[in-house]
């Protein structure tokens, strides 16, 4: 037997950042869109947890217990008080450490899998649970769509979307490491003098424009919206990222920004053939290392 499950990228339409917590993680106010571009994590019967993966960014993914899909079989499998045998085969398209969740979307893509497989008919939201065990991006990937996520992103809330939105992501060498973009973002506000703990900033909400355009089916009003509090940071880390943005913005994109924590890059397109000619000039472009043009929202996690 053999179980495939796909699983969606996603971006951050809005990504607010509180302050830094006690525990180390900043309170977000996380608008999660899951795209089409994704990942397939297929399980089959083996002796214990193996894992192999294959894709253009294959090499820098971990094969060792520290991948998220290993993590998440051997988790649910403690839940359940049964031994983890499963053969895993990651057949990567997300770009690694891009900002797009594509270790957590293989997470969540490995308990659907191995729910599937060994048969344990697990609720959805007790794989909710160990999804936020696991990692703060982990749960949406299981729930896809459009979604709200507080707290650290882990507590989703699915919100109202209309139609299709077209979508280029422009995928940079190298990545860049969450904590490090967090830690510049910490690092920026005090250089500012504002401070940075959860006392000296507000709490973020989601921007109700944006909710709108959502709701609406928009693209145009979603990208006047788009805004991401870690987009600064990753630019003051990694400069070039701006010339990025600039390329797919002369391409004709409608709204531009940092995906997540970066270093891959987000485009809004008008239709699928402005997307696709976006694509295209960026390549040509010489800002980045390959483009792909996209839609969504798409569903999370999914036995296909
Ligand atoms: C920034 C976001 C936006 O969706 O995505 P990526 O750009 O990484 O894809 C997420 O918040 C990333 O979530 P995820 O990658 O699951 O992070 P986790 O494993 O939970 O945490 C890794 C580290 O990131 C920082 N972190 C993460 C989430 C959060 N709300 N506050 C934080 O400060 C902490 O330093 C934490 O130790
Ligand atoms: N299945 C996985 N795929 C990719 N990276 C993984 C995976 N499991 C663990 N990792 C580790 O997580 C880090 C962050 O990767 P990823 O989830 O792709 O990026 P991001 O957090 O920027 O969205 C990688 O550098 C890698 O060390």
């Amino acid at each position: 037997m053999t179980v495939t499950v796909r699983v969606p990228a996603k971006v951050n339409v809005q990504l607010g950042v509180g302050g830094l917590r006690a525990d180390g993680f900043h309170d977000l106010a996380n608008v999660f869109f899951a795209v089409a571009l994704g990942d397939e994590v297929t399980a089959e019967p083996g002796e214990g947890v193996t894992l192999t993966c294959t894709g253009p960014d294959a090499a820098s993914v971990p094969l060792d217990d520290s991948n998220l899909a290993a993590r998440a079989a051997r988790l649910l499998a403690a839940h359940h008080g049964v031994t983890p045998n499963v053969r895993l085969h990651i057949a990567k398209a997300i770009p690694v450490a891009g900002g797009m969740a594509g270790g957590s979307a293989d997470g969540a893509a490995a308990l659907v899998a191995c729910d599937a497989l060994w048969g344990l008919d697990t609720p959805f939201e007790t794989l909710l649970e160990l999804a936020a065990e696991l990692g703060s991006d982990v749960p949406f990937a299981l729930v896809g769509g459009v979604a709200l996520g507080r707290g650290r992103g882990e507590i989703l809330e699915p919100l109202p979307v209309a139609g299709t939105f077209h979508w280029v992501f422009a995928v940079a060498d190298g990545g860049l490491s969450t904590p490090a973009v967090f830690r510049e973002c910490d690092r920026l506000r005090e250089e500012a003098g504002t401070g940075s703990s959860d006392a000296d900033v507000p709490t973020p909400d989601a921007d109700p424009a944006l909710l709108a355009a959502l709701a609406d089916g928009d693209p145009v009003a979603l990208a006047a919206a788009l805004t991401n509090d870690l987009q600064a940071p990753a630019i003051s880390l990694r400069p070039a990222l701006a010339e990025t943005l600039r390329a797919g913005t002369e391409a004709g994109a409608i709204g531009a920004l940092v995906s997540g924590s970066g270093p891959t890059c987000a485009f809004l397109a008008k239709d699928a053939e402005a997307a696709a000619a976006i694509a295209k000039s960026l390549e040509e472009s010489g800002t980045c290392r390959a483009a792909h043009a996209t839609y969504g929202p798409v569903p999370g996690a999914r036995v296909s």
